[in-house]
């Protein structure tokens, strides 16, 4: 599919503690697949998916913040993260908050509500997925697109983003994924 099939452009960044899904959350979105037994991300992993979704021409940075929820220190990281967003990231920037793996609920360390409550202090949406079992992870892509289209709407958007990208007004997504290790 070439640059000129695409009507809309959105960047995607994903954030959180080393182990808890980033990865596999993109290779879900994008491949469909659950991959194991791969190596930590080095960086910056960049992946691409398209979707179709008719609205405004849009270019905003979406930020999926993710943790673990059987992993009580990959929670108790968030503020850091946040902290992180606030001196690098602009104001305009969409912010969803994801709990990963829960098909593992035998081994949960956060409880559901206490992160529902840290996201709504935060103005955050909150999603729980599992980039395993597939589950709400087309959800979390899709609603943050629809999300940034109702914003764009609103005519809230920075428009000197500096995340525009050559194509920009193109429908692609790009996917990437950062890291503390
Ligand atoms: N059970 C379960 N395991 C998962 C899930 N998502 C990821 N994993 C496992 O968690 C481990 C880390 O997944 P990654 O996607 O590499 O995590 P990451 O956040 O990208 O890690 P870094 O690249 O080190 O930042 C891997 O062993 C995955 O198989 C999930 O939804 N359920």
């Amino acid at each position: 599919m070439s640059m000129e099939d695409y009507d809309y452009l959105f960047k995607i960044v994903l954030i959180g503690n080393a182990g808890v899904g980033k990865t596999c959350l993109v290779r879900r979105f994008t491949q469909g697949l659950f991959p194991p037994g791969q190596g930590a991300t080095i960086g910056v992993d960049f992946m691409i998916k398209t979707v179709e979704i008719k609205g405004v021409k849009v270019k905003q940075r979406f930020l999926i913040l993710s943790y673990d929820i059987t992993c009580e220190d990959s929670f108790r990281c968030l503020p850091e993260w946040l902290r992180e967003i606030e001196q690098y990231a602009n104001n305009q920037v969409v912010t969803i908050l994801v709990g990963n793996k829960i098909d593992l609920a035998d081994k949960r360390e956060v409880h559901r509500q206490r992160a529902e409550e840290f996201a709504e202090a935060q103005s955050m949406l909150y999603l729980e997925t599992s980039a395993k079992e597939s589950d709400n992870v087309e959800k979390l892509f899709l609603d943050l697109a629809c999300k940034l289209i109702r914003e764009a709407k609103q005519n809230t958007l920075d428009n000197n983003d500096s995340t525009a990208m050559p194509g920009e007004g193109k429908n692609i997504n790009y996917l990437s994924c950062c890291s503390m290790n």
